[in-house]
């Protein structure tokens, strides 16, 4: 849906986005992370074709974005910074939305007021931050886009509308295949949401990575034998980490769960224990020196 090769993006002294190439499947949810500064708004304003890349090529729907109406009427992009027309009340901004947007369905429109539970009649301008933000939404879902490109889209939400919203995301992806890219600077508030991951460092795509695999993939096992560790199980283990914690030994291993636990299982441990792990570990973990560089996007 969604296909970036080599971006880059400078300004003035600064190399924003470096040779970025990246891919976002219909239907799926991508989340782009990265610190403060990685890169991450540039990227997503080049590939929504408000940015004009320096180089490479992006293709959005098998066309380019970059002053194209058509595939900017099936592609919304929630900015950091919202924008709503001075005085406008939200009745008002969907009636201007109606007018750009061939898919509006007012149905939904009407619909949705029972989720934001916001007066029509108010002035977008007098209402709070993340009222604002949800007035947001609620334009943007009811104009049906087959993409949306969110940025830092949960900021300034309380949990209840955050967990709304993203139900509501998520019923579009999966009844109509909506495509989404959304960043943010914090893994753990996209975890739940995301399909696909990439990690967006001083304006290098370091990993992408599709989260299921690499959940089903890495465990925590916690083990003890009755004497030392057999020396036949290390060497069939793909251990990523290993920790000695009194006569318990904590390994995170990759490999199927079944195929790990048969193989330990052969051995006849004491205790053994195969627990899930946070995918802030996965990344500490499996991906060594770039986990530990990319540690603020989980905070
Ligand atoms: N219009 C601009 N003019 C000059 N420099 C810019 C401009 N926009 C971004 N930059 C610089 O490009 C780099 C990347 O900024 P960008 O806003 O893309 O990062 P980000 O990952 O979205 O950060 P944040 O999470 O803080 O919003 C920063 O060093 C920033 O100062």
């Amino acid at each position: 849906m969604i296909k970036a090769t080599n971006l880059r993006k400078e300004f003035e002294d600064i190399e924003a986005v470096k040779n970025v190439t990246l891919h976002v499947k219909k239907g799926s949810i991508y989340g782009l992370l990265g610190s403060n500064g990685a890169g991450k708004t540039t990227l997503l304003k080049m590939l929504c074709g408000i940015y004009k890349q320096d180089s490479g090529t992006i293709s959005v729907m098998d066309q380019s974005v970059f002053e194209n109406v058509e595939v900017k009427q099936k592609l919304i992009f929630i900015p950091d910074a919202l924008y709503f027309f001075p005085q406008s009340t939200i009745k008002q901004m969907g009636q201007f939305y109606r007018s750009v947007y061939a898919d509006w369905n007012e149905e939904r429109f009407q619909k949705l007021r029972s989720v934001f539970n916001i007066d029509l009649n108010k002035k977008v301008h007098r209402l709070s931050k993340g009222m604002q933000r949800q007035v947001a939404f609620w334009l943007t879902l009811s104009a049906m886009p087959d993409i949306l490109v969110l940025d830092e889209p949960l900021d300034g939400l309380d949990a209840v509308m955050r967990k709304k919203i993203k139900n509501l995301l998520i019923q579009d992806v999966a009844e109509r295949e909506m495509t989404i890219l959304i960043s943010s600077h914090n893994l753990r508030e996209v975890e739940d949401l995301c399909d696909h991951v990439g990690i967006l460092h001083k304006g290098e795509l370091m990993i992408e990575k599709d989260l299921d695999d690499l959940k089903s993939d890495v465990h925590k096992i916690q083990v003890a034998f009755k004497r030392d560790v057999p020396m036949g199980l290390l060497e069939k283990l793909n251990v990523l980490y290993e920790e000695k914690r009194g006569s318990v030994m904590l390994f995170i291993v990759r490999g199927k769960e079944d195929a790990v636990t048969r193989l330990i299982d052969s051995y006849n441990p004491v205790i053994f224990d195969l627990l899930p792990l946070t995918l802030e570990e996965i990344f500490i973990y499996e991906m060594g020196d770039v986990g530990y560089a990319v540690e603020t996007i989980f905070v």
